[in-house]
C-alpha cells in the first residue's frame, strides 16, 4: 500500500528525474520528517556506512584467514583470547595501506581498463535522456572487452607459470591487496566528489553543503574525465571484470592447494557465465537504476571497487580453505539450475528491452505484448512516454528478475556446504539489497509515471514474490 506521502506525489505532473532514490526519499522526507531525522539520514547514516563497510569487508577476510571461517571463533577470540584484543583488531582493521606490488597491479589494471575501453571497437549507443536534456553516449564494446581480457588473463597466467610465478599471488597477499584497493577507492571517491562540486561534466549534479552526504551519495550522475565515463569504468570495466578474475584466481588457488576440486569449479563456472551474461547485456545495465538514478559516490564507486572484490567473491574465496567434494550428480544439478537461473534472469531483462525497442510491437511468450503507455513530464516541461510491459515475466511480479538472481547467488554459494554462514553473506546481502531495491524502484516509478504506474500495479499486484510480497 502506498503511504500518505507517496500519495501526495501520485499525480505529480513533473518529476525531477535527475534525482536519485535518496533524493526521492529526500522529497518525501520534506513532507514527513523533521530536521533531526534529516541529520541522521544525511550525516550519521553516511558516516556509519563509510566506517563500517570497510571494517565489515576486512573482518570477513580476517575470519576466513585467521578464524577458520567461523564467526563464532572470531567473537570468542575477540572476547576471551588475550592475544587478540579489540585494540589489535581495530588497529589492523582500519586499513589504509599502500602495498606496493598491489598498487602496481591496481594502477596497471585501471590503465588497462581505460585504454581498452577507449580503443576497442563497438557501435555507439545512447543512454536514457536526463531531465536536463543530456544524452550520455557510450561505445558498445563491453562484451569484446570481457572476452579479450579473459584471453589476456589466460596468456598472462601461462607466461607467469613458465617463470614459476602465478596470479594466485593476489590470493597470498589478499589482505594487503584489499587494503590497498580500499585506500585507492577512498581517494577516488574524494576526487570524484571534488570534481563534481567544482568541475561537473554535465548539469546532472547535485551538491550540498554537507560533504559527508556528497561523499557517500556522490555529486554527479554522469562524471567524465577526458570523455572517459567514470561509472562505466568503476562499475563494469573494473568492478565486474575484477569479480570474474578474482573468482578464477581463487579457483586456481584451490586447485594448487588441493588438486581438482569440483565445488570450486562449479562456483567459478557459474560466476564466469553470469558475468559473460552481464557483459553481453552491458548496454542494458547502462539504463538501470545504478546509472540513471544513483550518483558516483562512495555507495557506487567504493562499492564496485572494494565491496564487490571482498564480498561478491566470498564463496570462491572461502572454498580455498574449505574445499568440498560434490560428486558428479550434485555438480550437474547445481550447474543446470545455475545456468537456468542465469538464462531466466537474462530473458526477463531482455523482454523489457525488446518491448521498448519495438515500441510494443513484439510478441512475448508467443502472444502480442500487453503494454501500458506511461506518460511523464520532464522538469524542462517536455512530455515523454515509456512503455510498461504487463505480460511475460513482467506480469508475474513487478521485479520477478530478482528471483533467479537470488537463486543463482544461493546456487554458487551452496558448494561451500552448510556448516558455516560466512559464504552465504553475499546471498544475505543480496536478498536485503534486492527487496529494498524493489521498494525503491516502486517509489521511483510511482513518482515518475503516477496513474499509469498504479494501473500497472493493479494488473501486477506483487513486488517480487508472487502471492507473498
Ligand atoms: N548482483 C547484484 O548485486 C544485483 C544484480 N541486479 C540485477 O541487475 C539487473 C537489473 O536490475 P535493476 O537495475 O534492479 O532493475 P532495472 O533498472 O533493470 O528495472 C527496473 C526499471 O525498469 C523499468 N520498468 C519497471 N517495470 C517495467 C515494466 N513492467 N516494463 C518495462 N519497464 C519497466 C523502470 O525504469 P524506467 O524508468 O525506464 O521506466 C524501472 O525503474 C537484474 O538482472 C538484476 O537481477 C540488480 C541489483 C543488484
Ligand atoms: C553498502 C555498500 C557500499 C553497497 C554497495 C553496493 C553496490 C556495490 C551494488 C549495488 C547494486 C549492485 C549491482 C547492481 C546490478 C548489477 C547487474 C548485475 O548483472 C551484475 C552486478 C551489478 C552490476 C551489481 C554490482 C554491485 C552493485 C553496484
Amino acid at each position: 500500500m502506498p503511504n500518505q506521502s507517496e500519495d501526495k506525489f501520485k499525480h505529480k505532473k513533473s518529476v525531477d528525474l535527475t534525482t536519485d532514490h535518496n533524493d526521492i526519499s529526500h522529497q518525501l522526507s520534506i513532507h514527513t520528517r523533521q530536521g533531526h531525522n534529516k541529520f541522521w539520514s544525511e550525516s550519521i547514516f553516511p558516516l556509519i556506512l563509510c566506517f563500517s563497510c570497510p571494517f565489515f569487508v576486512r573482518s570477513i577476510v580476517f575470519i576466513c584467514g585467521h578464524c577458520h571461517g567461523s564467526i563464532i571463533e572470531f567473537f570468542s577470540r575477540l572476547f576471551f583470547d588475550q592475544t587478540m584484543t579489540l585494540k589489535h583488531v581495530l588497529e589492523n582493521f582500519f586499513y589504509f595501506q599502500w602495498h606496493w606490488p598491489s598498487v602496481i597491479i591496481i594502477i596497471s589494471f585501471l590503465i588497462y581498463a581505460i585504454v581498452m575501453t577507449m580503443i576497442l571497437p563497438g557501435e555507439e549507443y545512447a543512454g536514457p535522456i536526463t531531465d536536463t536534456g543530456h544524452v550520455p553516449i557510450y561505445r558498445n564494446n563491453g562484451f569484446i572487452y570481457y572476452i579479450v581480457s579473459l584471453i589476456i588473463f589466460i596468456l598472462l597466467t601461462i607466461v607467469l607459470k613458465l617463470n614459476h610465478l602465478s596470479p594466485t599471488y593476489i590470493y597470498d597477499h589478499w589482505e594487503e591487496f584489499l587494503s590497498t584497493v580500499n585506500t585507492f577507492a577512498f581517494l577516488l571517491c574524494f576526487f570524484v566528489m571534488l570534481k563534481g562540486k567544482y568541475m561537473p561534466s554535465t548539469d546532472d549534479h547535485r551538491s550540498s553543503s554537507n560533504w559527508l552526504t556528497d561523499f557517500y551519495r556522490g555529486v554527479e550522475l554522469y562524471p567524465r574525465i577526458f570523455n572517459i565515463d567514470i561509472k562505466l569504468i568503476t562499475n563494469c570495466r573494473y568492478g565486474m571484470l575484477s569479480w570474474a578474475l578474482l573468482s578464477s584466481i581463487f579457483c586456481m588457488k584451490t586447485f594448487e592447494l588441493h588438486g581438482y576440486t569440483d565445488s570450486a569449479l562449479v562456483t567459478c563456472l557459474l560466476t564466469l557465465v553470469y558475468l559473460t551474461k552481464f557483459f553481453w547485456w552491458e548496454s542494458g545495465y547502462m539504463k538501470t537504476m545504478d546509472i540513471i538514478v544513483d550518483r558516483a559516490g562512495f555507495y557506487l564507486c567504493w562499492g564496485c571497487l572494494v565491496w564487490v572484490s571482498g564480498l561478491y567473491t566470498l564463496p570462491s574465496y572461502f572454498l580455498v580453505t574449505h574445499p568440498n567434494k560434490l560428486g558428479p550428480v550434485l555438480t550437474i544439478i547445481i550447474l543446470t539450475l545455475g545456468f537456468l537461473s542465469i538464462y531466466i534472469n537474462y530473458d526477463c531483462d531482455q523482454q523489457k528491452i525488446d518491448v521498448r525497442s519495438s515500441n510494443g510491437q513484439c510478441k512475448v511468450w508467443g502472444k502480442p505484448a500487453q503494454i501500458i503507455r506511461a506518460k511523464y513530464v520532464l522538469l524542462n516541461g517536455k512530455q515523454s512516454e515509456s512503455i510498461l510491459l504487463a505480460s511475460g515475466y513482467w506480469a508475474i511480479s513487478r521485479h520477478f528478475h530478482y528471483i533467479p538472481e537470488l537463486a543463482l547467488a544461493f546456487l554458487w554459494s551452496c558448494p561451500c556446504g552448510f556448516h558455516y554462514i560466512l559464504p552465504y553473506i553475499y546471498f544475505i546481502f543480496l536478498y536485503i539489497l534486492l527487496m529494498h531495491r524493489a521498494h525503491r524502484d516502486d517509489q521511483k516509478c510511482r513518482l515518475k509515471y503516477g496513474i499509469a504506474w498504479d494501473k500497472y500495479c493493479q494488473v501486477v499486484r506483487w513486488k517480487v514474490w508472487p502471492g507473498i510480497y
